[in-house]
């Protein structure tokens, strides 16, 4: 079709074989390069998706930029259904190749709770494990993103939800909520994947403190330990906030950009993709133990008497 464009175009300028050697140019250029090519090509393709109610993904024309907006009352719990809209948002996004993304809430004051904890208690296996793989995909495809991601974290972030903002590159959070990885505190091993976007995220020696204790840091505190990169007062600004560092990519080649990020991410991600069943086997046994299934019910039964 780019051919055929530039075919007619040239139509009235160029004698004949002119156009034959350009055309072969051209032609051999875009087989060599196509990847290249999306570089120069404007940016056209961006798209409004499907609604999906439980994730809205919203895409500026002019930036490129996608808000991708969580919605699952009241405090977005990560199911199977939510993480399956999350997988199918992220594959929308690579496919259409916008310019950032922002995942964000439209819970008043919680980014995400984590995961669902119906989906923990009392597990039935075969749910669990589509549960679990989605869970994986989803990780895999916002952590392995061809494009920057950013989070504006609008409310409480504890664990899956903490998990979610760390496997983005940039965190903005607003004031006087929490955020943190506080599994061990229901007798959950932080899996593979999570210990991985956590020491990215943070020192080593932090990441080790944070995921032993399961603490959950303030947001003033979680910014003095690098687990945030900026505080703004309300969602709206730090949604813009995510918009300026995402902004800066527009002077960096994009191609350079993916591939540097995809190398530094790279051995994280085969670790998982290298393991994804042992990662399954390893999270069920531990969550099937008598013990931990009774903290997890009495943990519910403590937030259902609040
Ligand atoms: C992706 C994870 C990475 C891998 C890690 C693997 C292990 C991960 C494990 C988890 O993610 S386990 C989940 C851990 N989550 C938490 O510990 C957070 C629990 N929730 C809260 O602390 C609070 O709800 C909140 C988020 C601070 C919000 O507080 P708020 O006062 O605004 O709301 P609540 O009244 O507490 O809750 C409203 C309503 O929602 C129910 N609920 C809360 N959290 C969950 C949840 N994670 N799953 C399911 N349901 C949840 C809560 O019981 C209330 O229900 P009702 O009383 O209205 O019926």
């Amino acid at each position: 079709m780019l051919l055929t464009l530039f075919e007619s175009h040239t139509h009235f300028f160029l004698s004949m074989f002119q156009k034959m050697i350009l055309t072969k140019i051209i032609s051999n250029t875009l087989s060599l390069h196509k990847k290249q090519l999306i570089e120069w090509l404007p940016a056209v393709r961006y798209f409004s998706s499907p609604t999906n109610p439980l994730v809205n993904v919203d895409v500026n024309d002019k930036s490129g930029i996608a808000v991708v907006t969580m919605n699952r009352k009241p405090v977005n719990g990560l199911s199977l259904e939510l993480f399956e809209a999350m997988s199918k948002a992220l594959d929308d996004l690579e496919n259409n190749r916008i310019r950032g993304a922002i995942l964000t809430s439209s819970c008043p004051t919680v980014f995400s709770a984590g995961l669902d904890l119906n989906e923990l208690y009392q597990p039935d296996k075969k749910r669990f494990k589509a549960f679990w793989t989605t869970f994986q995909d989803v990780w895999l495809k916002l952590y392995g993103s061809s494009f920057p991601t950013a989070a504006a974290i609008n409310g409480h972030a504890p664990a899956g939800g903490c998990f979610l903002a760390i496997s983005c590159e940039y965190r903005v959070m607003c004031p006087d909520y929490k955020i943190g990885l506080n599994e061990t505190r229901l007798g959950i091993i932080a899996p593979i994947f999570l210990r991985a976007s956590m020491r990215n995220t943070v020192s080593n020696r932090e990441a080790e403190k944070a995921l032993t204790l399961g603490t959950l840091y303030s947001t003033e505190d979680a910014l003095k330990i690098g687990l945030i990169d900026e505080i703004a007062i309300y969602k709206v600004k730090a949604i813009e906030r995510c918009e300026n560092f995402l902004a800066q990519f527009n002077n960096v080649s994009s191609i350079a950009r993916s591939f540097t990020k995809r190398s530094l991410r790279q051995k994280d991600l085969e670790e998982l993709e290298n393991c994804r069943e042992e990662d399954f086997n390893i999270f069920w046994s531990n969550l099937i133990e008598p013990s931990v299934q009774k903290q997890i019910g009495d943990y519910m039964q403590s937030l259902k008497k609040k």
